[in-house]
Formats: structure tokens, sequence, C-alpha cells
């Protein structure tokens, strides 16, 4: 296995006698994207501070790529994307990443580059006072990619941006992962994140409560699938019945089981032959898994 990207390792952080992070171990390796889900106040802007060097560990160690945040090698391969973005209106795209290029030390050339894959090759020459809320997070992910970081942390990068423009930045950062950047991207919009993560992993409190693939937390919370039957009118009850469902109105019929019996279950409902029309499976979904683990509601 290859060397994690990021390396966290029984991190705390005290602020007087208040534990912001207790105790938090996680590993992000190359091309993965790791979700940090955790109410108000859980700990996870002070853990992204911490990567980025920004403010210290009261114990514990961290590593990017090996190296202390902060350090000269990790300030160039890490970026960061704050949630709200905060650029001088009155310069145009272009200069704006030029500006960045230089204070990173990185070449002016990438830029055009850099905002293509971003979807703002039209508007380089354009002033940011003129950009939507979309245009304007999109550059902030073009400013982060400045200088090929191989780690990149989110943090709520998509708040405010409508679902369309929530599709393309996640597309944009399927593709930055499958050239190999890690990425640790905090949210509280969960549903979003469902098909959109390698991995979860849950604070609460400043504590680490899960971290795991999305498949593995369903089974771990015991959480049951829901399956909906579309019935023919004259067999519901008797469907319902038979197999233990409600019927919740003339032709639909509504099943929970555990994720061990579904096989076996949709068995039984196919041996109905034409008397089911239709069969809809809805496993747990992630919000439904972060309330069981995270003990809250996200926001
Ligand atoms: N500079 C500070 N001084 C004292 N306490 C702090 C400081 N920064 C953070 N905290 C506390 O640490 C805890 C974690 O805060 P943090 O901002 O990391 O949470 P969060 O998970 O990012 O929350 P949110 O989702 O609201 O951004 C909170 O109890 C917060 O009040």
């Amino acid at each position: 296995m290859t060397d994690p990207i990021l390396r966290v390792d029984a991190v705390q952080k005290a602020y007087g006698s208040h534990k912001a992070i207790d105790g938090v171990s996680i590993t992000v390796t190359a091309g993965e994207r790791v979700a940090l889900l955790g109410h108000n106040g859980a700990g996870k802007t002070t853990l992204m501070k911490m990567i980025l060097g920004l403010t210290q560990p009261t114990a514990g160690r961290i590593e990017v790529l090996g190296h202390a945040p902060g350090s000269s090698v990790a300030r160039r391969k890490v970026a960061w994307l704050p949630e709200h973005v905060v650029f001088n209106r009155s310069l145009t795209a272009a200069e704006l990443m030029a500006t960045f290029a230089r204070l990173k030390g990185a070449p002016v050339r990438s830029n055009l580059d850099l905002l293509a894959r971003v979807g703002l090759k039209d508007a380089v020459h354009k002033r940011v006072g003129t950009f939507s809320k979309g245009m304007r997070q999109r550059l902030g992910l073009a400013q982060a990619l400045i200088g090929e970081p191989e780690l990149l942390l989110l943090d709520e990068p998509t708040t405010g941006l409508d679902p369309v423009s929530r599709q393309s930045f996640y597309d944009i950062v399927e593709e930055l992962a499958g050239r190999g950047v890690a990425v640790l991207l905090s949210s509280h919009v969960l549903t979003e994140l469902e098909a959109r993560t390698d991995r979860v992993i849950i604070m609460r409190a400043g504590k680490l409560v899960a971290s795991d693939r999305l498949a593995e937390l369903r089974g771990q919370v015991g959480l049951p699938v829901r399956i909906r039957l579309a019935v023919r009118p004259e067999a519901a009850s008797s469907v319902a019945e038979q197999l233990g469902g409600e019927r919740v109105n003339g032709h639909r019929v509504e099943l929970l089981c555990r994720p061990e019996e579904k096989m076996a279950l949709l068995s039984r409902i196919t041996g109905f032959g034409r008397m089911v029309e239709d069969v809809e499976i809805s496993p747990p979904t992630l919000e439904e898994i972060y309330r069981r683990l995270g003990g809250e509601r996200p926001q």
C-alpha cells in the first residue's frame, strides 16, 4: 500500500479546558475523496486549520507527505478552499490568478489551463465583481489548484451553490481525484455526498465516531432497507399480509428488512409474478446514518 498523503495521528487540540479535537486519527491516500461530517462545533474547521499549519495540535502528530504542516513542502502541496472566498472584485480572473501564482511561486503560464479546467475559459478577462457565486467558487478552486497540490481541503465548498453548479463542482473534484489528488471535504449537505465520496468520517464533539466507506457504514448502523412495491389493487392486502408489510394505499405496499434479508425477500416478491408491478429499494441514506452515528442533526 502507498504511503498516505495525509496522516493525522492521535491529535488533540485544547482551548483551555475545552477539547475541540480529542484523540483523532485519520489517513487520506492519493485519489481518495473523504467527506468530513459533524454538527456545528464538532471540530472540522479546527482539524483543517491544523492540517494547514495555521494552528498547532496540543498533542499528537500530523504529517502531509511525511512533512510537518506549515513546512515549505506541506505549504506547496496542500491547498485550501474556505467556505466563503473573498476576492478583489475589480480584478479580472486572469489578474487574480497571476497574483496568487506569484504568491505561491508557481508559473503564471499554467493559469489558463486551470481556469479552463474549472469551466471559466470564457471568463478569463472578466472582472470578478461580475461573477455569479458558482463562478466565484470555481475561481476559488482554480486558485487552490495553482502549483498542483496533492491534498485539497474543501470547507463546505458548495454552500450557496445551485444544483447545477454543485454538480459541476463535484465533477471537477472527481476529475482531480482521478489524477491522484487526495480530497478532504466538509459539508452539511449530505445528500450531495452520497455518490461523490469514497469514505465518510463523522466527528462528534471533537471525537471521531466513524470512518469508513458508505457501504460499510450501512452495515455497521443496522438500519433497515426500505422496499416499496406497486401491487395490483386486488392483490395489495394479500401481498402485504404475506410479506409482513404495510399497505399504504390502494396499490402500494411498504416493507422494512435487514440488509442481509433483502435478497431472500426479493425472491419471495418475484414469486408473486405479475401481481407486483414495480419494486423500489432504498438503502439507508447518509442522512439517516449520520443521525444514528453523529447523534444530532447536521445543521
Ligand atoms: N480559537 C478558538 N478559541 C476557543 N475555542 C475555539 C476556537 N476555535 C474553535 N473553538 C471551539 O472548538 C470547537 C470546534 O470548532 P470548529 O470551528 O472546529 O467546529 P466545526 O465542526 O468546524 O463547526 P462548523 O460546522 O460550525 O464550522 C467549538 O466548540 C469551538 O467553539
